[in-house]
This record gives C-alpha cells, sequence and structure tokens, in this order.
C-alpha cells in the first residue's frame, strides 16, 4: 500500500498558466502528496508554449480549455495508480491563473450533472475533438473538428483568453468613459481597465462574435471553471479573484451595473451571483465518489486566483511582502483598507472578508528569465547562477530593463541596457547581462511597490514563491535589493498549499474561526537568504537611477506625461 494512503486530508489544485498542479495535506497541515502535468511537455497535442497560444497579431493570447480538462484527468488517473486514497479527502479547494475565462455552451449544465463514471471528463466535455489526439503537422486539431461535432462540445469557443492577453485596449478606453475615467472605474473596482481583466475580454468576445456569446450559459474564471469541474455544476465566482474582472464593487461586492452594462448584454445572468472566498460551494460530483472513491461528503470550497490562493499558503501577515516568481513574477500585501490607485490592483482578500490585497504583476517575470538563460547560460540554471555568484552587487554601475513582450508594471517593451555612466549600450558581457535582468527585475518591483505606499520596515520579511524561488541566487538579489531577509514555505507551489489550507478553512467556517486559527500549526517558513551587509548604499543610488531611467524610456516610447 502507498504511503499517503490513508491519511485524513484536503486537496489543494493549481490551474496555473504552465501547469496543472495538486498537493494533499493532512490534518497536521503536513503536505504528503504533490503531482502535477505540464502542458507543454505531457499534453504535447495542444501545441502550446509556454502553455499558451500567442496569435499572430503578437496580443491575442489563449490556452485550449480542453487542455485543461485532459490536465485533470491525467493528474487524477495518476494519483490513482499510484494509490492514493481518495475516500480520506474531507474537503477540496484550489487556485486559477487570475483574468481567463471560459465560456460554457448552452446545454453543458446537463452535461456536467449527468457525467458517466466509466469516461473520462475530457471524453464527455468535448467528444468530437478527442478522436484526434495527434494532428497532422501544421494543422491545429480544432480546424479538423467535424462541423457536425461543434453541437455536442460543452464550451461555446475552445480556446480562451488568458492573462498574458493584450488586445482588448479599445474596450479598456470604452469601459473607462462609461464609469468616468480610469480612476473612477479603479475606485468601484480595484483596477483602472487592464486588458487581461475579463470585464474587457468579454466585451472583445461580444463585439467580435456575438453568436458565440449569445450561446454561451454561463461564464466562469479558470478557478470557478475548475471547481465546476469538480461540482458537476457551475460554481460561483469568489469575491477575490472576481475583483481581477474590472466588473466586481470590491466595497460591497457586488457586479457593477454600469460595468457589466458597458461590456455585453445579459451579462450578471452568465456570471451568476459572486460569494465570499472561504464559502462552501456544494459536495463533489457523484462522478468523483464513483470514479475515484471520494467520499460523498467531500465539500468543494470556492475556488480562487493563484496569487490570492499564495497569500494564504504563505500565511502573509501585515507588514510582509509577498514575491512570486512563476510565469508571472507578481508582488502582493495584505491591505486593511483598499486605497486604488492607477497603477496596480486592490482584490478582495481570500481569507479575511473584511480585508483587501495589494497586487502588482509582471508579464516579463520566469519566461523571460529563461530566454536569457537559454541565450547565455548554456539553457542551465547552474550556469544562470555562476553569473549572478561572479558579478558583484550593484552590477558596477550596469542596468537593464528586459521586456521582450508589453510589460504591464510599467508599460515598456525591448531591452535597454545602461552604463554606469547612463549611455544606452547594445550589449553587456553574458554575465553583467544575467545580473542586470536580475537587479533590474527586483529594482522594479521595489519602486513600483513604493508607489503603492509600501515601505520597507525594521521586521518585514519578503515571502517568495514559485518555480524561481527554488533558486537561491536570484532570492540572494532579491534580499540586497530589498535590504529584507527572504523567506520560503516548503514547497513553491504556495498556491497549492493555499488552496488546501483554505479547504480545511472552508470546513471549519460554519463556526467562524478566522483562517490564522486553521493554520496556526502549520510550518513556519524558513529563511532563505539575508541581505549581503552593505547591500543597502549600494542599492540606494542604483534604485534612483533606475527609476529615472524607466521614466526616460516611457517618455521615448510614449511621449510626455500629460
Ligand atoms: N532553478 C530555477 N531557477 C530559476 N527559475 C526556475 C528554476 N526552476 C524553475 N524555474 C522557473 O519556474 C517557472 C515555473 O514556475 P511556476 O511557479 O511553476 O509557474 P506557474 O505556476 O505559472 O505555472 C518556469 O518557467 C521556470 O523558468
Ligand atoms: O495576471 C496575473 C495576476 O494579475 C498573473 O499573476 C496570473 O494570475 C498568472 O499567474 P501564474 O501562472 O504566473 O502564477
Amino acid at each position: 500500500m502507498a504511503e499517503h494512503a490513508g491519511r485524513r486530508c484536503c486537496l489543494g489544485w493549481d490551474f496555473s498558466t504552465q501547469q496543472v498542479k495538486v498537493v494533499a495535506v493532512d490534518a497536521e497541515l503536513n503536505v504528503f502528496y504533490e503531482d502535477s502535468v505540464h502542458f507543454d511537455r505531457d499534453l504535447l497535442e495542444f501545441g502550446t508554449q509556454g502553455g499558451v497560444h500567442v496569435h499572430e497579431d503578437g496580443l491575442t493570447v489563449t490556452s485550449p480549455v480542453l487542455m485543461w480538462v485532459q490536465a485533470l484527468d491525467i493528474i487524477l488517473e495518476k494519483m490513482k495508480a499510484s494509490g492514493f486514497d481518495f475516500s480520506q479527502v474531507l474537503a477540496l479547494s484550489g487556485a486559477g491563473q487570475q483574468h481567463g475565462s471560459v465560456y460554457w455552451k448552452a446545454g453543458a449544465s446537463q452535461v456536467l450533472a449527468s457525467l458517466s463514471p466509466d469516461l473520462l471528463l475530457h471524453e464527455q466535455l468535448q467528444p468530437s475533438r478527442t478522436l484526434l489526439r495527434v494532428p497532422p503537422s501544421g494543422i491545429s486539431p480544432w480546424d479538423v473538428m467535424p462541423p457536425g461535432d461543434a453541437g455536442k462540445a460543452c464550451f461555446s469557443i475552445s480556446d480562451c483568453p488568458v492573462w498574458m492577453d493584450s488586445s482588448t485596449t479599445a474596450q479598456c478606453r470604452q469601459l473607462e468613459a462609461t464609469v468616468g475615467g480610469a480612476q473612477a472605474l479603479s475606485c468601484l473596482t480595484g483596477s483602472r481597465a487592464y486588458e487581461r481583466f475579463t470585464g474587457n475580454q468579454i466585451a472583445k468576445l461580444y463585439q467580435q462574435n456575438p453568436e458565440a456569446y449569445s450561446h454561451t450559459e454561463r461564464i466562469s474564471l479558470v478557478s470557478s471553471f475548475a471547481a465546476s469541474l469538480f461540482l458537476g455544476s457551475h460554481s460561483p465566482i469568489d469575491y477575490s479573484d472576481g475583483s481581477g474582472m474590472n466588473l466586481l464593487r470590491i466595497q460591497d461586492k457586488v457586479w457593477s451595473q454600469a460595468c457589466l452594462g458597458a461590456c455585453a448584454p445579459h451579462l450578471e445572468e452568465k456570471l451568476g451571483l459572486p460569494v465570499p472566498s472561504c464559502s462552501v460551494v456544494g459536495a463533489i460530483s457523484s462522478y468523483f465518489v464513483q470514479r475515484y472513491g471520494f467520499p460523498p461528503g467531500c465539500k468543494v470550497v470556492a475556488f480562487t486566483g493563484d496569487n490570492p490562493a499564495s497569500l494564504a499558503g504563505m500565511r502573509l501577515e501585515e507588514g510582509d511582502i509577498a514575491v512570486s516568481l512563476g510565469t508571472s513574477d507578481t508582488l502582493f500585501l495584505w491591505l486593511q483598507e483598499p486605497t486604488p490607485t492607477l497603477e496596480g490592483h486592490i482584490f478582495c482578500n481570500p481569507v479575511d472578508p473584511q480585508h483587501y490585497m495589494a497586487l502588482l504583476c509582471f508579464k516579463n517575470g520566469s519566461l523571460m528569465r529563461e530566454k536569457i538563460r537559454d541565450e547565455l547560460a548554456s539553457s542551465s540554471w547552474s550556469e544562470f547562477s555562476k553569473a549572478l555568484q561572479s558579478t558583484e552587487m550593484g552590477n558596477c554601475g550596469n542596468l537593464g530593463f528586459y521586456f521582450d513582450v508589453m510589460e504591464i508594471t510599467p508599460e515598456i517593451i525591448g531591452r535597454h541596457r545602461f552604463s554606469a555612466e547612463n549611455h544606452e549600450v547594445s550589449a553587456f558581457p553574458w554575465d553583467v547581462e544575467i545580473r542586470a535582468l536580475i537587479e533590474g527585475q527586483f529594482m522594479a518591483k521595489k519602486i513600483h511597490a513604493e508607489g503603492l505606499g509600501y515601505r520597507v520596515m525594521p521586521k518585514t520579511k519578503i515571502l517568495a514563491t514559485g518555480g524561481a524561488s527554488h533558486n537561491r541566487d536570484i532570492l540572494q538579489v532579491l534580499a540586497d535589493v530589498f535590504g529584507t531577509p527572504v523567506y520560503v514555505i516548503d514547497t513553491a507551489n504556495s498556491a497549492c498549499v493555499g488552496s488546501a489550507y483554505r479547504a480545511f478553512h472552508g470546513l471549519a467556517a460554519g463556526t467562524d474561526v478566522p483562517f490564522s486559527e486553521v493554520v496556526k500549526l502549520a510550518p513556519n517558513p524558513r529563511l532563505a537568504a539575508a541581505p549581503t551587509p552593505g547591500a543597502s548604499q549600494v542599492y540606494e543610488a542604483l534604485l534612483q537611477r533606475y527609476a529615472i531611467l524607466e521614466q526616460r524610456i516611457l517618455t521615448q516610447t510614449r511621449g510626455p506625461p500629460e
């Protein structure tokens, strides 16, 4: 019998950009099972790169909805094959990459409610498409779907817009104009209009493909879509992930009628009512009971965004700062009161309904680091690390900006390098380039966090997570630039762990137990890097120069500020 048999537990899922991951956490809050399915490697037939398809316009970015369903099938079958005892699962919750949206076609709810345990999920949700596993080269599997079979599908569109999409500028301007400008929208929904935010994506779909929109019975976020699979019915959107849509009034937590009206007709009925993030949204569907042996009473706690789930997983406290180094880099903080501005986002807090979280998102995160690693460090993280070890803090004054795709914070594209004398140069030696990339990424985070009002205090700690938090040399630069110790938790999958913690919280929430009480026995974060003596002096001057140069590039690319 496998060692993970017979332990009462909660499951935490994460449907992130590049993979689906799961952890099992026992009643003592120990993680005893972890698994993942990587889209590019394990689901080759979908032909994604970094989990997505970038379209010809360079702005539209989508992921196939069936890839996510198939990844869930694979991971559940792997768990079953390993002897995982599903009968011990008390509750589950999960996370999804934020902002992405799934369009359920009319009739989908009947299919979800009557799934046969003899078949895999993907075979039932889009039956016609599974006939072709490996398409002939150059042909998308969707292009060869027999037209008559389209009616059996559960989804109005097979390729879902995801957070990397930046094709909705027109819809953003339209939404801001409707509610009285960018700041007014931010005060209402926590953010000015952002291209990836779901309301703007829905508006684009409605304008460009009204037929698909009208055939849609329900619109889910990636998080509530994944919850729906487990529930066997449409799951509501939770307040925290719902804050990433430019549609939810973050103070009173209801949809803004003005924003809904600006995006598309009949939208409220397609979204359903949003719910508090710690809600139990139902019991697991009979499909999972019969096929995998989950207990019929296993509770499904509302799924949320991957960053909110990470906040829960790292047990972030007020004053701490979280830095997630996943596909995207994000930085987030716990907030008592919302302070919406024109940069960054305010989301409803996923573990305390009275509070909020602030978030900054940087699109050029791990994929940019991977590109420079492949160009200059023989595709090896250990070679990449050698460059960080062999160069000095402050990089002898050399500074760089590396944005191969249009950055979100701030809106800059391209690679820009500056010598110590502020002269733009076309190249750096390989090791200087690598340090310039990492120092630049973390200086941007500090400068923009300070723009949100964040200040490093003597007891501030940074909690790091995401794939790149495995790299101690990267974390050392983070500690040095911020002048703050960096801590990690045992797994870099904090969104999964946070989801399992939230499932335990959901089980206890009937008794109004605070989240902090439920997770008080969880292992404490470990120190991963402490600032090098003298780091603050080195970076003080460099941070000022970085901010001035960033402004210079912005002015060159979009003209002087109004
Ligand atoms: N040792 C390492 N050093 C730097 N980056 C790493 C290392 N190991 C993994 N990564 C990065 O982690 C990224 C994946 O992070 P992850 O948090 O799992 O992403 P997501 O949750 O968005 O799918 C990869 O794209 C890879 O670049
Ligand atoms: O757009 C955002 C946050 O606003 C991204 O952080 C997505 O939530 C994707 O997350 P990862 O897959 O990179 O963790």
